[in-house]
């Protein structure tokens, strides 16, 4: 037991949570059955697909002496969370205190930070690869299999890639669970993740804040620490859990809840994701997927904050609505 503590010590690590959680396939993106999830919106990790194969000799130096010196957002938090918030929202919250500083830097002064900064705070490079970057990361980005995806986005009939993100880590470094409103091929570079996902329908065991709130997106519950008072249906949340090595490709759906983990003791990690516009729906058929459902909801809470025009008057008005006559 102390010989199994003690390896584990030195070993990567991952959290463990009190969820059941399914492992997510591996699979060849030749093989029909990972085709088929990708059509029916469901994750899947790609082992071959070679999307992002030109970037596998990325690590922090490479990119420290070929991005160029263009800025790079990149956040500072306290703790080893990285909960996003909405800059644009957060007049609407009165008493909103933001979760983690951010700040626009070069690549090279971020490594610098990452080199000086072991222990006390944590950062995080978030940033859109953009036109700014020097000449051979623009030729390892030529370079991507943009057959593959762009095959993908047709088959499945997306809408236009809107963004690679580029993401660089620490290690222990988490996005806390949310939802995003785009499809994404999520690729990792160097390092490991952990992805813990759960389907659309686990909504109501998640609690998203409301949709004017500078989180909107991201849920109440701490994984690590559920507050079942206040979340009771918390206690039966479903998910699954995958690692993404180097090469390795994450299909994450539309609406699907994830949090991202860069492994304890696992050293710093680079990912660049895809993401595409969701597809115009050909015929709504009923009842509603979990996913048109959550479109709908927040279409809901939009069109109410607007007629109130006032964020404090929506609490109060939903429980006018729901209190008693639909609970
Ligand atoms: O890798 C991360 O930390 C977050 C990535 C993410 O949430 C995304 O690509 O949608
Ligand atoms: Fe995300």
């Amino acid at each position: 037991m102390a010989a199994a503590r003690e390896r584990n010590e030195s070993r990567q690590t991952s959290n463990s949570y009190n969820i059941p959680l399914t492992a997510i396939p591996r699979l060849s993106c030749t093989s029909p059955e990972a085709n088929q999830l990708i059509k029916n919106s469901k994750p899947v990790i790609l082992t071959d697909t070679n999307l992002v194969a030109s970037a596998l000799h990325w690590d922090l130096n490479y990119l420290a002496s070929n991005i160029g010196d263009g800025k790079f957002t990149v956040y500072k938090s306290s703790s080893h969370k990285f909960k996003y918030y909405s800059d644009k929202k957060c007049q609407t919250v009165r008493e909103f205190i933001p979760p983690m500083q951010q700040e626009e830097m070069s690549f090279q002064d971020f490594v610098n930070l990452l080199k000086q900064s072991k222990g006390e705070k944590k950062i995080y490079l978030q940033q859109a690869l953009n036109d700014s970057v020097g000449p051979n990361i623009v030729t390892d980005f030529i370079k991507f299999n943009w057959k593959w995806v762009t095959d993908q986005q047709k088959t499945n009939k997306w809408g236009p890639l809107t963004s690679n993100l580029l993401l660089v880590g620490m290690e222990g470094n988490i996005t806390p669970v949310h939802y995003d409103e785009q499809e994404n091929f999520f690729a990792q570079i160097y390092g490991e993740k952990r992805f813990l996902l759960f389907h659309p329908d686990q909504y109501e065991n998640l609690y998203p804040y409301p949709v004017y709130h500078p989180h909107d997106r991201q849920s109440q519950v701490e994984l690590d620490s559920p507050d079942f008072d206040r979340f009771p249906n918390a206690r039966n949340l479903q998910g699954y859990e995958g690692v993404v090595k180097p090469g390795d490709v994450l299909y994450i759906p539309m609406y699907w809840w994830h949090q991202v983990e860069s492994l304890q003791n696992g050293g710093e990690t680079i990912s660049v994701n895809f993401w595409y516009m969701a597809g115009t729906p050909e015929k709504v058929t009923h009842p509603l997927t979990a996913q048109q459902k959550v479109a709908m909801t927040r279409n809901i809470e939009k069109m109410i904050l607007q007629a109130l025009s006032d964020p404090e008057e929506v609490p109060p008005f939903m429980r006018m609505l729901v209190v008693g006559r639909y609970t």
